[in-house]
Order: structure tokens, then sequence, then C-alpha cells
């Protein structure tokens, strides 16, 4: 388009000279033209100069933007889904572009809220399934005190908590603020309280099933977006439901998100209607006393322990923070916008001007989603990168959660071996990040013995150090034996969301990656 319309502009000069060039002769104005279509012919000659020029303008831009790209220091994350990648790309803002992750915190907050009701989902499906499992049968009502009897204050049948000092009494324990359960730990039964309680926050779930499918509808209709392959070969493909809020590559559910926003003021200017996310916060915060009774109670704690299940292990786990959540005034810190989980697919490429360290400085990291389904889409971005960290939980108790059978920590060590050997990759610098240390930490403290899941671990000691040694050897050893040439092997032990000590592995990350950067264009 832009060659055909240079006569008129570049080459006008010489339009004389181009009496045999047929292009020319084409465009020649007719003999015998009129002032009229003379005038015509003239403006549409200067419209097209004008759209000419601006498609040079956007060649001219494509091209420094090339440029750009071509020198600035390009990082791949990768892991398995749940790994810690974005929280590991999170990381990096905070500590290098920390305006523009703080611009962000209102889109985080209703994330943050969703994550909130996907943990209180789970924690209200296990009430039931407890309520339901043939053991369970409702434990009769306490007695109910002669005095309330006699006033008449209860319905007939309603289940009275017991009076004590440790729930306030039974006249506040009828009320919603209440502990449920005042028997100790191990003995404390669900009773009709908790079913009922259950029952006054089922509809907190409708609304967050409702704002997911507005954010991400081809998600909400449970379809797996991407085809089920692994890295290079394909496998039986699986179809895992969407248990989570995904975000799809690119920033399309910020847009959705300001215009829900927008759609909430608008409403409020006409002076009544509220919109999704006001009206997600109000029932939030309509709901937070029950909330906290229920995760606070102690048959509910006992139920979780006697079925071994670690809610706080479970990512975008808001539940210790209720009563700031679901506030209405609720706004995130940076540690709650680190700690918020938001499932990837595809791979988002995310620029960064340094503000901080190498300040104007330009980085490009590429975010990729880490489930199986989604790595055959890393590979277009192998052969231009400098740099990989590859995360790596040694969450050797895990199983993978789009196929139960396969073991996380295996699924780590073989994905390791695939990118160490892989001959796009030969030149790029690996780190390896041993992620979600804390929650290794909880692990071996809570007894899991390493050994039952990796019997070559043998008798060594259960702890952190010996764990981490073993495994260390282990990924050293494939890095070593099977990188395409020999290169450093970069290991750190992570907790990602521990926002203060990953700022410092990180600076050391990018000034060791822009040093082997600038070595390779022979800056220095
Ligand atoms: N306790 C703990 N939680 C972590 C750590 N790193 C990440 N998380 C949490 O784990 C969850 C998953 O982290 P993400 O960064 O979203 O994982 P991802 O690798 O990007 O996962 P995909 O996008 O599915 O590929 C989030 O809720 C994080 O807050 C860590 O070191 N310790
Ligand atoms: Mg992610």
């Amino acid at each position: 388009m832009a060659l055909s319309m240079r006569p008129f502009h570049a080459n006008h000069a010489n339009y004389e000279d181009r009496q045999d060039d047929p292009l020319s002769k084409v465009l020649q104005p007719p003999p015998d033209e009129s002032p009229d279509e003379r005038a015509r012919r003239e403006q549409q000659q200067r419209e097209a100069t004008r759209v000419s020029l601006e498609i040079d303008e956007g060649i001219q831009e494509a091209r420094k933007m090339y440029e750009r790209r071509k020198k600035a220091v390009k990082i791949l994350l990768l892991g398995q889904a749940e790994s810690g990648k974005s929280t590991t790309l999170k990381n990096f803002q905070l500590a290098f572009t920390p305006a523009h992750f703080r611009n962000e915190r209102l889109a985080w907050r209703t994330i943050i809220q969703l994550n909130l009701i996907r943990s209180l989902k789970t924690l209200l499906e296990i009430i039931q399934d407890e309520m339901e499992s043939p053991t369970w049968t409702p434990p009769p009502p306490p007695p109910i005190p002669l005095s309330e009897k006699a006033r008449g204050k209860l319905p007939a049948g309603a289940p009275v908590p017991t009076s004590s000092p440790a729930n306030g009494g039974g006249k506040k324990a009828a009320t919603r603020s209440i502990r449920f359960s005042t028997q100790p730990p191990n003995d404390a039964p669900l009773t009709d309280v908790h079913r009922r309680a259950r029952l006054r926050l089922l509809p907190l779930l409708s609304i967050e099933g409702e704002m997911t499918r507005q954010l991400f509808p081809e998600l909400a209709a449970g379809l797996n977006p991407l085809p089920d392959v692994s890295l290079g070969t394909s496998t039986p493909p699986s179809l895992p439901g969407v248990k989570e809020v995904c975000v799809r590559a690119g920033n399309g559910w910020k847009t959705v998100l300001a215009s829900l926003q927008a759609q909430g003021e608008k409403g409020k200017g006409k002076g009544n209607q509220n919109g999704p996310i006001d009206e997600l916060t109000t029932s939030l915060s309509g709901c937070k006393d029950d909330m906290i009774a229920l995760w606070e109670d102690q048959a509910v704690r006992a139920v979780l322990r006697r079925r071994s299940v670690r809610l706080q292990d479970m990512p975008g786990f808001f539940l210790n923070d209720i009563a700031r959540v679901a506030s209405l005034q609720y706004e995130p810190s940076d540690d709650d916008i680190v700690r918020a989980r938001l499932r990837t697919l595809g791979v988002e490429e995310h620029r960064f001007t340094m503000e901080t360290g190498a300040a104007g400085s330009e980085w490009y990291i590429y975010d990729v989603g880490g489930s199986r389904s989604n790595r055959p889409h890393w590979i277009p971005y192998f052969d231009d990168v400098q740099a990989i960290i590859f995360l790596a939980p040694l969450a050797f108790n895990l199983m993978l959660e789009e196929d139960s059978r396969v073991n996380r920590l295996e699924d780590s060590i073989s994905l390791w071996r695939e990118i160490c050997g892989n001959k796009l990759l030969e030149g790029a610098t690996l780190i390896l990040f041993f992620n979600k240390m804390d929650i290794l930490q909880a692990t071996l403290a809570s007894g899991i013995r390493v050994q039952k899941y990796v019997p070559s671990y043998a008798e060594q000691p259960n702890d952190v150090l010996h764990v981490v040694k073993y495994f260390r050897d282990k990924f050293r050893g494939y890095h070593k034996r099977l990188s395409p040439k020999p290169r450093p092997f970069y290991c750190h032990e992570t907790s990602v969301v521990d926002t203060r000590a990953t700022a410092v592995i990180l600076v050391g990350v990018k000034e060791g990656i822009l040093r082997a950067h600038l070595q390779s264009v022979n800056v220095i």
C-alpha cells in the first residue's frame, strides 16, 4: 500500500522524467481535467500522502521496537503450574518498577476477593462432605437454658450453642460472630449451626461464579482452551476443570475489570445501582462475621486436621485475612498482591524499563502458563532469551493438579532435564529457584517423610538441609550431563512470597544476567 502511493509524494519531483514508467502513466492527470476534478484529485493525493507518511512512521516505530528488543535483556520464567512464576514476576515489578506495580492495586483487589471466596468454597465443600458422610449424625441440640425457653426467644427446635466463657455466653452465641464449637478440638462435632452458616455463605459462591464468567468467559464455560501436550511430544489429552481464577496472556482482564468498575461508577452517577465490583465488596462485607466464625471454629479445624487438609498451602490463601479483605474499605497491600493467585494461560510478555538499579535499561520478562497443556506454547520463545529462571518447588509429596497420577517433583525434574538438554537454549543462563521453601519447611516439620515418596532418599535425615542438598545434587547432575555446552549452575532457595528476601536474590540475579548479557554483546 505504501509503495503504490509513493509516486504522488516522494517521487513527485521527477514525475516529468518518468513518462515511460507505466505506473506514472496511469497516474497522469487526464488531459481534459476540469478545475473541480483537479481540486478533487489533489485532495486525494494529499490524503494518500498523509496515509503514506503514517505508514512510514509505523514501520520506523516497529523497526525501533525491534532494535530495542534485540538489545534488551530477555528472561523466560519456566516451571510447572503453581511453581511461583507469576509471583516471581510480581517481585521483579515490585523491586524494579514499583510505581507500575502499585498502579494496578485496584485491579488486584477484585482478584484477591475472588481468591478468598475460592478458599471459602473449598472449606464449605469439606463441611458439606463431612455432614453428608455416613458417619455423621447431627449431635443432639445442647440443653436450652430454662430461662431462655421460658422467655420464648428461640424458635422450637433451634440449636442453641452452649453458654460458656469461651464463646461469650449463650445469648451472644446465637449471633453471627460466635465461635461455633466449644468442646476440645478433636471431639468437637459439626452441628446444625455450621450447616446454617454454610447456607448463609452459599450466595457468595454464585456471585464469584458470575464475576468469573464476566472476567474470563471462555474459562468459566469449563473449557480447556489449549491442547494438552507436553513440551514437544503428545500425550493423551486430559481436560482438567478450571478450578480457579485464570488469566489469558495479555492484560485483557485488567481492561474488563476497569470497564466493570466504570459500570459501577455510572450506576452511582444515576443514584442507585451498584456495579458487580461493588456488589462483590458489599456481599463479602455482609458475610465477614460468618466467614471468620467458620474458619476459626474448632470443629471445622478438627475436620481439616482429620482429613489432613492444609488450606493455608493452597494458592491464593486469604482466610487468615478475612477481617481485612472482606471489609468495605479494603485496599490490598504489596504482600497481598504478591500472594494473589491468578493462573496464567499462554505466554505473557512484560516490558520493564527499570525505575531503579540500572535505571532506564529495558528488560522483557516472559511469564508462561505452567500446566502441561501450556508447555508447547513456550517453544517459540526459546531462541531469543538470555536467561531462564526455572522454578522448582521441592513438592515431593504432592501431585499435579492436571494429572493426579504424576508427582510434582518428578514432573519438575523431567521438565528441568528437557530444558537443560534443549539445543535452542544452549546459550541461555539457567537459574534454578527451589521455591516454596516455607512450605517444604512446614511439610518436613509436620513429620512427612521424604523416603515415603522418594525411596532412594533412604534413611538420610528428614530435614531441610539434607533434603535440599539431595535434590540440588540431582538437579546439578542433570544440568551438567545434559547441557549441550558447559555452563555454570546457579541455584537459589526461595520463598517468593517473602518480598524482602526475594528482592535481595533478584538484585543478584539481575546483575548476573546483565553482566552475562553485556559480555555476550561484547560491551564488557
Ligand atoms: N507459601 C508460598 N506460596 C507461594 C510461593 N510462591 C508462590 N506461592 C503461591 O503459589 C500460588 C501459585 O503461584 P503463581 O506464581 O501463580 O504460580 P505460577 O507458576 O505462575 O502458576 P501458573 O500460572 O499456573 O503456571 C500463588 O498463590 C502464590 O502466592 C512460596 O514461595 N511460598
Ligand atoms: Mg502464572
